[in-house]
This record gives C-alpha cells, sequence and structure tokens, in this order.
C-alpha cells in the first residue's frame, strides 16, 4: 500500500483517483510515500525519510524548496498549463475593469440605497468621476510567454491592443503557438518605456525576485497599470508605493495583497484568485495527482521540476530506479553493482536536466528480499546517488 498525504483543499476530482484505489491510503499516516500541495509553503517543513515525491497542483514551485528536496531523492512535479485558462481570463477581466474603474465605481454604486428613488440621478451626476478608457489601441506588455503569457498575449491582440513581449527564455512550444502579431522586445526596458499595461507571468526565482523595481519606475511610461498574477515578490514593494504616490505607475493590479500593498493608494487587491475556478482546480488535481501516481508505482516521470522526463515501458520483472548527481561514470557504477546478482539487464534508460539525472534499469528477474536489502545497499553507497527504488 503507499500513502499520499494533502495540504491545502485539493479538488475531489483529484482526491477520488487515490480513494478510488485499493492500493493507496489518502491521509493515512506521518510517514507518506507521496505529497500533494497547492500553495501551502513548505520551505520549513520537516520532510519524512518516506517521502519520494511531492505533487505541486498548480504552477509555481517558490513554496517547496527543490534544492533540499531534490538532494533527499524527492522528485517535485507541478502541472504545467493545467490553471493557464483561468489566470488568463482573470487577467483579461482585470485589464478591462482596471482601465473602466469598474471595482471602486461598483464599489461606490452599493452604497447609494439610502437615496431611495434618488439612485438614478445620483448616478447621472456622479458617473463622470468614473469615466475610464477603453484597452482598444492600447500597448500591453507581456513579460514570460510560458503556459499563461502566450494565452494572454493573443488574447489582448484579439481585443485590439498592441502586444509587445518579452521573454528570453521562451520554450519552442510556446514560441509556436504565439501569434506572430504579438513584437518582441529584446530588453525589458522597452516593455516599461512603451506600454500603457504591463502583465507579469514569471515564476519567482532568485533571479526574478524584485524584477520590478525603482530602475523600472524611473524608465516607465507615466501611469502605467501593472497586472501582477504571478507572485507578490516580483515587485520591489519599497520603491512601488512613490511610484503608485507620484502617479508614475497608475495602478498596481495584485493576487498578491499584503499590509504594506494594501496601505499604498490606487493598488487594485484581487484575494488570489487566479487559479481559482471549478475547472483549474479540477485540472491541476487530476494531473498533479496522475502525475504523483506514475511516478510511485512504475517510475516514469513527467513533469518534475527537478528531474527530466523519463518514460520506459514496463518490459522486465523488476524495475531498479536511481536518482543520482549528473556525474561520469554513474551507470558504469550502478550496472557493476547490479552484476554481484546474476541478474540480467532487459531494458535501461538514463536522462539529465542540469546537474541531476535519472537511471531506470528493468530486471528481467524478480530479487529475493535479501537481494532486494543488499542491491539497495550497496547502489546507495555509491557516491552521488540519493535514491534507490525497486518496484
Ligand atoms: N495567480 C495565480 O493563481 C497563479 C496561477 C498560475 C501561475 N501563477 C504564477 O505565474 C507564473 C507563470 O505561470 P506559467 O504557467 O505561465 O509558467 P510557465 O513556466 O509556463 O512560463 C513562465 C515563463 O516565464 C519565462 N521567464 C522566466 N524568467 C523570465 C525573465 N526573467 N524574463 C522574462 N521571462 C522569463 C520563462 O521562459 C517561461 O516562458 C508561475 O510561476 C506562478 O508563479 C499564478
Ligand atoms: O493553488 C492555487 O490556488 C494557486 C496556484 C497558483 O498560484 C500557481 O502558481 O499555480
Amino acid at each position: 500500500m503507499l500513502t499520499i498525504n494533502t495540504f491545502n483543499a485539493i479538488s475531489q476530482r483529484g482526491l477520488s483517483l487515490i480513494e478510488e484505489d485499493l492500493n493507496y491510503y489518502l491521509n493515512g499516516s506521518g510517514d507518506p510515500d507521496g505529497i500533494l500541495v497547492r500553495s501551502k509553503n513548505l520551505h520549513d517543513f520537516e520532510f519524512p525519510e518516506s517521502v519520494k515525491a511531492i505533487a505541486r497542483a498548480g504552477a509555481g514551485v517558490n513554496n517547496i524548496p527543490i534544492d533540499e528536496c531534490t538532494e533527499k531523492g524527492i522528485v517535485v512535479f507541478n502541472t504545467p498549463g493545467a490553471n493557464a485558462n483561468a489566470v488568463k481570463e482573470l487577467v483579461l477581466a482585470n485589464l478591462i475593469a482596471s482601465s473602466r474603474n469598474l471595482f471602486s465605481a461598483v464599489g461606490w454604486a452599493q452604497t447609494l440605497q439610502e437615496h431611495g428613488d434618488d439612485v438614478a440621478a445620483v448616478v447621472e451626476a456622479k458617473k463622470k468621476e468614473f469615466v475610464g478608457s477603453e484597452i482598444k489601441g492600447k500597448k500591453l506588455g507581456v513579460v514570460g510567454l510560458g503556459a499563461i503569457g502566450v494565452l494572454v498575449a493573443n488574447d489582448a491582440l484579439a481585443l485590439g491592443m498592441d502586444v509587445v513581449a518579452y521573454d528570453p527564455f521562451i520554450s519552442v512550444d510556446a514560441a509556436w503557438r504565439l501569434s506572430r502579431d504579438v513584437n518582441r522586445a529584446m530588453h525589458i526596458d522597452e516593455v516599461w518605456a512603451e506600454c500603457d499595461f504591463v502583465t507579469l507571468h514569471i515564476p519567482l526565482t532568485d533571479k526574478t525576485n524584485r524584477l520590478v523595481n525603482g530602475s523600472s519606475f524611473n524608465k516607465m511610461k507615466e501611469g502605467m497599470t501593472i497586472l501582477n498574477f504571478s507572485r507578490g515578490e516580483l515587485v520591489d514593494e519599497s520603491t512601488l508605493g512613490q511610484a503608485l504616490e507620484s502617479g508614475t505607475v497608475g495602478k498596481y493590479v495584485t493576487d498578491f495583497p499584503n499590509p504594506r500593498v494594501l496601505s499604498m493608494k490606487n493598488v487594485v487587491p484581487v484575494p488570489h484568485l487566479g487559479a481559482s475556478t471549478v475547472e483549474s482546480e479540477e485540472n491541476c488535481a487530476v494531473m498533479a495527482t496522475k502525475q504523483l501516481k506514475t511516478y510511485l508505482e512504475t517510475g516514469n516521470i513527467k513533469h518534475a521540476v527537478n528531474l527530466p522526463d523519463v518514460e520506459l515501458p514496463y518490459s522486465g520483472k523488476m524495475r531498479l530506479t536511481v536518482m543520482h548527481k549528473n556525474i561520469p561514470n554513474m551507470v558504469g557504477q550502478i550496472t557493476t553493482a547490479l552484476s554481484g546478482f546474476a541478474v540480467n539487464i532487459a531494458d535501461m534508460i538514463n536522462r539529465s536536466k542540469a546537474t541531476w539525472a535519472y537511471t531506470m534499469i528493468d530486471l528481467d528477474h524478480v530479487l529475493t528480499e535479501e537481494e532486494q536489502a543488499g542491491l539497495k545497499q550497496k547502489i546507495e553507497s555509491i557516491e552521488g546517488v540519493v535514491s534507490v527504488r525497486l518496484i
């Protein structure tokens, strides 16, 4: 039996894939084989030794200590693209709503009941204070052209906007999906200088932390609206307040409110709703659960952030999986360890991603419990090996 524990509210569509499988316990013990999580911060979490994999039902993995997990032999998955449409729709909604002052106007209209039969007259007298602008013909900058950025860029074009985008690391897949009418910014400063709206769709990493900062604000077109549905830390809050005060930034729409940002003027706080649709929560939960179960049951890896995709059809009687550093002679040492157990290799695969690698070897017969323990111990003692499983 395998155990998967969950953090956060995971959609029932995903949980049923565990509950209805007789080989699994859901939230069954303190020593789970896998963890399903959404936004819970796991940086201070003590991972039990039993944990072999974590699946993040969502895109951002900044809540998970990836390097620590990798060193402990834990594979970390996310669900690329599974919530992209939900985020795109909310970004477009906020693009229009912020341009039309919709939230403050509606907030005001909700207070009018006391005017009784005069409501219509009060509305007509005051509505000029909420006059907005159309987004058609305005310039939108999209920073990050991954699953979400591409959808936003393409649909903004359809709404009549000029779109300029910046992503020096764009994937070939994303480039294929991007409309050729999206203009390419060669430097992020072009986005700051030219755009009426900028929307951020990049992961939070050491390199992108405070990507939008005092130097960016100095280059911005006066009155620009920034939409941040990626992560709060991408914007330097110590200089944002002044940029909003001076009008350099006309509005800051953020899915990540905190006390500091809430005290600033012209902030539109959204309570982290980017991925909060029934459809997106189901997509993420189902994808995360399937990836996690596949890894636990077969060792095959799809959409891990710390290891490459590795798939091998099961062709032997027993499977050996080894997670190890991407250094010379690892496969040689693993097969040498196997040679002491008089077992033939039916098939094998080795793939690497940056400094880490993964080797799967199908064996032509089932080893005894004693042999399995001996083989595991031998391979675990190889320098650079962080996880060994026999499935
Ligand atoms: N608000 C929400 O509920 C919500 C939901 C989903 C995702 N997100 C956030 O949005 C982020 C993006 O999601 P996604 O699904 O599009 O991810 P993705 O991985 O598909 O795309 C990210 C893109 O950013 C690009 N990029 C990385 N560094 C960059 C830089 N310095 N400058 C420009 N581009 C850069 C990458 O090349 C990639 O194309 C996630 O990491 C997550 O933090 C938030
Ligand atoms: O789980 C959520 O609601 C938010 C997910 C979102 O921030 C993500 O990065 O995918």
